[in-house]
């Protein structure tokens, strides 16, 4: 890949990682195909067995890193269990990527009431009808349940499942890492020290 303004230039002078994430963002919204805000959500359940999935990040401030899901759901008892977790974002198109870990809350119910009601009706409705993670035994049971909740809440706004919201995910550390020739990658380190960050330049 030719260096281009996105893949070359120095990232590594920046102080704040926050504001060096949303700079990634932004540019992988440009270049990326579909899903920009996709990342790997790794966890680990009751035994200490690492599992990962790709979820889509709905919200981003000073506290942190926002995603939804089912909380009844394999990794929403895991994360209710373990209250911690890490994120990965590789964008290809860019050849960048960033690893955070961290720690994890719920959001406030009024937060998951609103981002909820942002989505299109049937996936609001999906929410309700989707226990998520559990055996189905055919699709038409799920298509079954799709057209229940239809009637239930015919002529309504479907309220939000009691089960169905966010977390916030408060990185103690997040990982830059750039793409360089010959495998010499830039990587830079960011760890929390309460107010700041700490930045570290690592081997690649
Ligand atoms: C691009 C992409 C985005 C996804 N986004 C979400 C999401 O935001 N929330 C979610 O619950 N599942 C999302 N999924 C589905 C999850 O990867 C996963 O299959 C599901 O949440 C069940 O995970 P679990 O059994 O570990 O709880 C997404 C999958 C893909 C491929
Ligand atoms: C099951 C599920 N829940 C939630 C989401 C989050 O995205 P959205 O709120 O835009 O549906 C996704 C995205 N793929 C998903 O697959």
């Amino acid at each position: 890949m030719e260096p281009t303004e996105l893949t070359a230039g120095d990232f590594t002078e920046h102080s704040d990682p926050f504001e060096l994430f949303r700079l990634w963002l932004a540019d992988a919204e440009k270049t990326e195909i579909n899903d920009a805000n996709a990342m790997s959500l790794a966890t680990v359940d009751e035994f200490g067995m690492p599992d990962v999935r790709v979820v889509l990040l709905k919200g981003l401030d000073e506290e942190g890193f926002v995603f939804y899901t089912n909380f009844e759901s394999q990794k929403g008892q895991q994360l209710l269990a373990q209250h911690r977790a890490a994120l990965c974002f590789h964008w290809k198109s860019l050849r960048r990527q960033v690893r955070i870990r961290g720690t994890i809350a719920p959001v406030a119910e009024d937060e998951a009431d609103e981002y909820y009601a942002s989505r299109p009706r049937g996936s609001r409705i999906g929410a309700w009808a989707s226990q998520q993670s559990r055996p189905l035994p055919d699709r038409e049971t799920l298509e079954n349940a799709v057209a229940a909740y239809e009637r239930k809440f015919e002529g309504e706004e479907p309220s939000r499942p009691p089960h169905w919201s966010g977390f916030r995910l408060t990185p103690v550390q997040i990982e830059f890492w750039h793409d360089r020739p010959f495998r010499l990658h830039d990587r830079m380190r960011f760890d929390r020290e309460s107010e700041t960050w700490r930045k570290t330049r690592l081997y690649p």
